[in-house]
């Protein structure tokens, strides 16, 4: 993959888990997890080491059809660990899909079949970073979701010259990564704002812990704010919509532990008016293809980021849902739809 550059870390390669979960009547679901030590803490030995020794012990021989009683099992064997956990969530519901013969999006919920993806533009020089949004518009992106966060003394630069180069027709987001202080969010964001730089949300732009510091962003800036890294179960989500620290929120099954969770979250935001986005972590088609399902079924997941399959340069299995540069399309297939 091309180098994938954010505040938090800069990335050359991946290397992901698959996890396959066999029903007694032969049937096969599949679920990924990507290890992101400096947003989950988890490590590919840490997510292997979970999986075998707390997650697969705990559930094996469960029935199916009770998720919620598999999924509280799979929850007390082992505290956080979201992204072992989403592998084997996905899985799961793969599996509960191709039991009752119908697509995971519909059994879901159903609410859509496509869905319009951003892709992610890198923090890097901005001549760089005009070079990479200039591409990805010629390949068809109309939302970029730009990094920044980096270098702050230079990010207004970066966003107002990407956005002179990509035209007003072209959806901007802006992705901090926590690489900003609370005061250095409020005097950025109101210099986007005063260059008209029309940027539809900001996502995570202080300390996920910082919540006071969201707040104030949110209090003191126009453009909508985005709460990522500080959310990472229902509880967090109530927590966040409560102190108004922020107008969105970003669901990523690596982060919420996979679907079972990602709908409390969704639902939660939906009661309070809350807009969520459907997000992903460096991921393959395995995984971003599970999230892509559980975004058609939510009328409440309005923004998507699930360009994962897009910043690779192969995908590892066949089948699921279509991906062709920004747009997603859900098929009839059974479950999450890989050839097997
Ligand atoms: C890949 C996706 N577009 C993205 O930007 N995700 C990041 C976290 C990615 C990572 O470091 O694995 C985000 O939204 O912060
Ligand atoms: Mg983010």
């Amino acid at each position: 993959m091309v180098p994938f550059k954010t505040a938090l870390r800069t990335v050359r390669s991946i290397e992901n888990i698959a996890v396959y979960v066999h029903s007694e009547h032969g049937q096969i679901g599949i679920g990924e997890a990507a290890p992101t030590a400096v947003i989950t803490g988890e490590t590919l030995g840490s997510i292997k080491e979970a999986i075998k020794h707390y997650i697969k012990p705990a559930i094996v021989g469960m029935d199916l059809q009770e998720i919620a009683v598999v999924m509280e099992r799979m929850d007390n064997s082992i505290y956080q660990n979201t992204s072992a956990k989403a592998a084997v969530d996905m899985a799961l519901y793969d599996l509960l899909a191709q039991h009752h013969k119908t697509p995971l999006y519909k059994l879901l919920g159903g609410y859509r079949k496509a869905l319009t993806t951003d892709i992610t533009i890198s923090v890097n020089s901005v001549a760089d970073m005009i070079k990479d949004s200039l591409s990805a518009v010629e390949r068809g992106f109309q939302i970029l979701k730009v990094k920044v966060g980096k270098d702050p003394a230079t990010d207004v630069q970066r966003v107002t010259a990407i956005r002179d180069a990509v035209g007003k027709a072209i959806t901007l987001r802006v992705d901090a990564n926590q690489g900003w202080t609370p005061k250095e969010a409020v005097r950025i964001i109101r210099a986007l704002e005063d260059a008209n730089s029309n940027i539809e949300l900001v996502e995570q732009p202080v300390h996920y812990a910082d919540l006071t510091g969201m707040q104030y962003v949110t209090a003191n800036t126009l453009t909508n704010i985005l709460a990522d890294e500080s959310v990472f179960s229902a509880k967090d989500a109530l927590t966040i919509i409560e102190r108004r620290a922020a107008d969105f929120i970003n669901i990523k099954l690596m982060k919420t532990g996979g679907i079972f969770h990602a709908q409390k979250i969704c639902h939660i935001a939906e009661a309070h008016g809350i807009a969520c986005m459907m997000g992903c972590m460096l991921e393959t088609k395995i995984s971003v293809s599970a999230a892509a399902h559980f975004a058609a079924s939510q009328k409440n997941i309005t923004m998507i980021d699930l360009d994962g399959p897009s910043l690779c340069l192969k995908d590892p299995i066949a089948g699921g849902p279509i991906f062709n540069n920004d747009r997603i399309t859900m098929t009839d297939a059974n479950g999450i739809g890989f050839s097997r």
